[in-house]
């Protein structure tokens, strides 16, 4: 587990990094993210390559599969604090998009792609 205080006064190069996390990725290992202040949107893909737009607030947690597609930004607040947490050591590589090829982007596309009863759709909102 850790912390990450996502403000340009407590992160070493805040706006690479903030571009780094904006850039389409996978992660090798599942990820989960605790929101304990502050805000912002993760973004996932739906089966027909759409983006879904998740916004976190303070007390939500968000899962992100090994081998999702998912991108992250700040909303107006320009503020997050997530508590990240991981099985064993945190491997903080991205992996960026195209990655068919990864074994974790396959076992994910096999997983809850191909056999999962959930479909994942996005929506638009007028
Ligand atoms: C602001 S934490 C989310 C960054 C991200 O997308 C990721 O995969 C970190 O490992």
């Amino acid at each position: 587990m850790d912390y990450l205080d996502l403000c340009p006064d407590k992160v070493e190069n805040y706006e690479q990094k903030l571009n780094n996390f904006y850039t389409e990725h996978i992660d090798a290992d599942e990820e989960i993210h605790y929101c304990l202040e502050g805000s912002g949107y993760f973004d996932v893909r739906d089966r027909d390559d759409k983006w879904i737009r998740i916004w976190i607030k303070a007390g939500d947690m968000i899962v992100l599969p090994a081998g999702i597609y998912h991108r992250f930004t700040l909303d107006t607040s320009n503020y997050v604090k997530l508590m990240r947490l991981f099985v064993g050591e945190p491997v903080w590589t991205a992996y960026n998009q195209p990655q068919e090829d990864h074994p974790s982007r396959q076992g994910y596309t096999n997983n809850f792609v191909e056999n999962s009863g959930i479909v994942l759709q996005a929506h638009s909102v007028e």
